[in-house]
């Protein structure tokens, strides 16, 4: 049976007895009583409640702080507020539209039973419709995140419990395994999922602006700090483990003591944080406190089941994105693909399987559709490089390499530059540079005329 969850925020005695009388004997109920506001807020940090009736009748205006608090909860309870009888009937108090039902009190003991029943079928409504939507995103979510093995469905199992809990997330795993699609479906998951979700790619920030992006609100900056724009949601902070001391510091305090506003806060990293504690470079109270909630992600070689599913989901979601008409797998490739140690993880995979449907005549993608060892290395043991000094012979090194991927996948391409691009991951202006840098044309590539099957860029 569905429970009900109910804060009372009396100083009085009477009003505790009087609505726990009230209530007895209905089995739904679970009220916990507090007495003041910083007691109430305690609480309010805990855990959420479905229902929270407050004494409002000796603190002259309605409890405006604890009022507000309130209404940044996610998901929104359901309020009732006491006030001394007369004051019920005096117009419309300023927080009218987050209160639900007002009490004059003392009330006449049939119209508290209504009161308290009308709440309490609301609470159950709103828990009912909760659970339903819950169930319709459960199905959405796990609907693109694919893969069957023991490891995954375990690894669903803790994602959906830790989206149900309030307290920060680590998720861990090797580049590519899928801890930005696994921070999002805590997310989506979880009772913030109406809020918004923001995401800071910590390397790409300097501590400064980290810091500034972090705080509740900033006078130096203009727009809003990216902690504002994710309230009532979820702020995922993107590879964590480089960030500095002061960043880790504020870091803590938000997730100790912050303002009760405080996105939850999801956290990914590809490094060991533990060996960063040893060697002082990460605060290891801050370890302790995230890895409370952790989640990890394993590298796809540990789990080549998983290669299969994995494969045809990504081949199909590829094929709508790119606008291609569908196209199977031969059998020969999945062999390979499941043969293949997969470094780069489901993004190395996703890279393999647009590179196949881009490349692919017939709606068989095959192995020679594909790359899968990547290309050799070229050059660095000639004789001539070991005698260059390292710069020169880094930049030696490095041309040859560019000059025989670039000119593999243009070759691919016929010389379509935002084809190669996008099968080997990069963006078109991106590519475009790296050819000007080391001398690369397209042209060579191209059919002699426009319509020999080259595509326009
Ligand atoms: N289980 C999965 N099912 C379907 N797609 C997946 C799965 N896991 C990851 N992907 C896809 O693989 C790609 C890489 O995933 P994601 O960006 O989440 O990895 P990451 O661990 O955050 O990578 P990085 O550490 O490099 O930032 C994305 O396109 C993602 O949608």
């Amino acid at each position: 049976m569905t429970s009900i969850t109910i804060l009372i925020i009396s100083r009085d005695p009477e009003i505790h007895a009087t609505l726990q009388e009230a209530m007895d004997g209905n089995p739904i109920c679970s009220p916990d009583v507090t007495t003041g506001s910083k007691a109430a807020r305690e609480c309010l940090l805990a855990q959420g409640y479905d229902l929270i009736i407050i004494d409002d009748r000796n603190t002259g205006p309605p409890s405006g702080d604890i009022l507000q608090e309130i209404a940044a909860l996610r998901p929104a309870p359901t309020v009732i507020l006491i006030r001394p009888e007369a004051s019920v009937l005096q117009g419309l108090l300023p927080n009218e539209p987050l209160i639900h039902e007002i009490i004059g009190w003392p009330p006449s003991p049939a119209s508290l039973q209504s009161c308290l029943r009308r709440a309490l079928e609301r609470c159950l409504l709103i828990s009912e419709k909760n659970k339903l939507e819950q169930h319709c995103r459960c199905h959405t979510i796990f609907s693109n995140i694919a893969g069957h093995s023991t490891s995954m469905k375990e690894l669903m199992d803790t994602l959906t419990s830790l989206a149900e809990g309030k307290g920060s997330i680590l998720i861990t795993g090797e580049s590519g395994t899928g801890k930005e699609l696994a921070a999002r479906a805590l997310h989506s998951l979880s009772e913030r999922s109406a809020g918004p979700f923001r995401r800071l790619h910590c390397p790409s920030m300097s501590e400064d602006s980290l810091l500034e992006d972090l705080c509740p609100s900033s006078a130096t900056k203009k727009t809003e700090t990216s902690f504002e724009k994710a309230k009532g949601g979820t702020l995922f902070l993107d590879e964590i483990a480089n960030i500095g001391p002061a960043v880790q510091e504020h870091l803590e305090y938000l997730m100790t003591a912050g303002p009760p506003d405080t996105p939850r806060i999801l956290m990914s990293t590809n490094q060991d944080l533990s060996s960063k504690t040893e060697t002082k470079l990460f605060r290891s109270s801050l370890y302790e406190k995230i890895r409370a909630g952790h989640l990890h992600l394993p590298p796809l070689r540990k789990r080549p089941e998983d290669i299969p599913p994995l494969a045809h989901y990504l081949l199909e979601k590829q094929c709508h994105k790119l606008k291609k008409p569908g196209k199977s797998i031969a059998p020969e490739l999945m062999k390979r693909l499941m043969a293949h140690p997969w470094e780069g993880n489901i993004r190395e995979l996703e890279n393999t399987i647009i590179h196949g449907i881009l490349f692919s005549s017939t709606q068989k993608i095959g192995t020679e559709d594909v790359q899968l060892s990547g290309p050799r290395p070229v050059g660095p043991c000639s004789a001539a490089l070991h005698q260059a000094n390292y710069k020169d012979a880094k930049e030696e090194a490095l041309k040859g390499f560019n000059q025989i991927y670039i000119g593999r996948l243009l070759k691919r391409s016929k010389g379509n530059i935002s084809l190669a691009a996008r099968a080997c991951g990069l963006e078109r202006q991106a590519l475009q540079q790296i050819m000007k840098r080391y001398d690369i044309s397209p042209g060579p590539y191209r059919p002699r005329t426009g319509c020999e099957g080259g595509y326009p860029d």
